[in-house]
């Protein structure tokens, strides 16, 4: 008998699906999650309510028939956001939650905050109205080794701007660090995404052997100690760690550069890379917590009702290695190994 469980239906907390051609090409490919908090990082960004609301409108007539997902909209912070357009959009239902990417931090983030004073009434309207904050955690500053901008952005930024606005829900996004891991788990009031790819690479899968373009991303992946602590975080059961792939589609073009773009495009073989690392930390119990379980929570909202299944097969699933989007193609995420999981989806 193979292997194989049955667990709600998941939920992506943190995923880009752009605009234009690319949407039409990847908006297929986030099959069997619930839900999905999509990414504003647009060029030009959703700033407004309106914006969200006519993005959502692409993404809905984008999505193929047979899919449920349910795209949930965020705001990207700037320095000008009216927090009554703001509140008034959550009232509303068209967003779930606000982005705070700090101004040239990754891909698509000119808009960003410089000023951290200056967005202090929008953070005290989202305190007072319960919306949370996802935030994109490093720091620009030059003088600061990419390695280390999750953690000094914790020290100089996330902390600071916590302790001055009590109250405010936040979300860490795609910790990379022992350090991010440690600082959601020492408070309340906090979630922390992790990405699949965070969990199978570390940074000797990017630059040992020759430099890979498709694993670098942002925040960028750090030594295999951190990468152990995220695998350990994600399979605990904490209710404060969850799914949120990042699922970041560039063209191959532009990755595949002298000046090579950030993102993996994980969406399509998420779920059967999961469940292989839950696997080998001896966790497909908690699986469950992680993609469909915990995250609602955070966010205020129930599991899904329906469920998929994960069954282990004695051959691997197969995935294309690349999909066309319109005259280009995006290359899949590689995890490095054979994926013996496959979803089947309803259970
Ligand atoms: N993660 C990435 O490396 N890239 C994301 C932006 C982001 O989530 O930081 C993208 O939009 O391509
Ligand atoms: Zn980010
Ligand atoms: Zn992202």
């Amino acid at each position: 008998m193979n292997k194989s469980i049955t667990i709600r239906r998941p939920d992506d907390w943190h995923l880009h699906l752009r605009d234009g051609e690319m949407l039409q090409a990847v908006a297929g490919y986030s099959t069997h999650f619930g839900r999905a908090i999509i990414m504003p990082n647009l060029v030009p960004p959703v700033v407004t309510g309106a914006q969200a609301s006519a993005y959502r409108d692409r993404i809905l007539a984008a999505l193929p028939a047979r899919m449920t997902l349910r795209p949930l909209m965020t705001l990207y912070l700037t320095e000008a956001t009216d927090p009554a357009d703001l509140r008034a959009a959550h009232a509303a239902g068209i967003i779930t939650a606000v982005k705070l990417y700090p101004a040239g931090a990754t891909t698509n983030s000119a808009s960003g905050v410089r000023d951290f004073d200056k967005v202090r009434p929008v953070l005290e309207a989202m305190a007072e109205a319960g919306i949370p904050l996802c935030v994109h955690g490093e720091v620009t500053d030059p003088a600061v080794d990419i390695f280390d901008r999750e953690a000094v952005f914790i020290d100089r930024v996330l902390d600071p701007i916590r302790r001055a606005t009590p109250g405010l829900r936040v979300v860490m996004e795609h910790v990379t660090t022992k350090d991010g891991v440690d600082y959601a788990r020492s408070t309340d009031n906090i979630g922390a995404t992790l990405t699949t790819h965070h969990l199978v690479i570390n940074r000797n899968h990017l630059l040992v052997g020759g430099i890979r373009p498709h694993y670098y991303c942002l925040p960028i992946a750090k030594r295999a100690s951190h990468q152990e602590e995220l695998r350990k975080a994600a399979t605990s059961g904490d209710a404060r760690f969850f799914l949120g792939t990042d699922s970041a589609p560039h063209p191959d073009r532009a990755k595949e550069s002298a000046c090579g773009c950030a993102g993996c495009f994980t969406a399509p073989n998420t779920m059967s890379i999961l469940a292989q690392v839950f696997e080998e930390e001896d966790a497909l119990d908690r699986l469950e917590a992680f993609t469909s379980l915990n995250g609602p929570a955070f966010y205020g909202l129930p599991p899904n009702e329906d469920r998929i299944r994960l069954t282990r097969h004695e051959t691997p699933a197969s995935y294309p290695t690349h999909i066309p989007a319109g005259d280009e193609t995006v290359t899949v995420f590689d995890p490095g190994f054979p994926l013996y999981w496959h979803v089947e989806d309803p259970a």
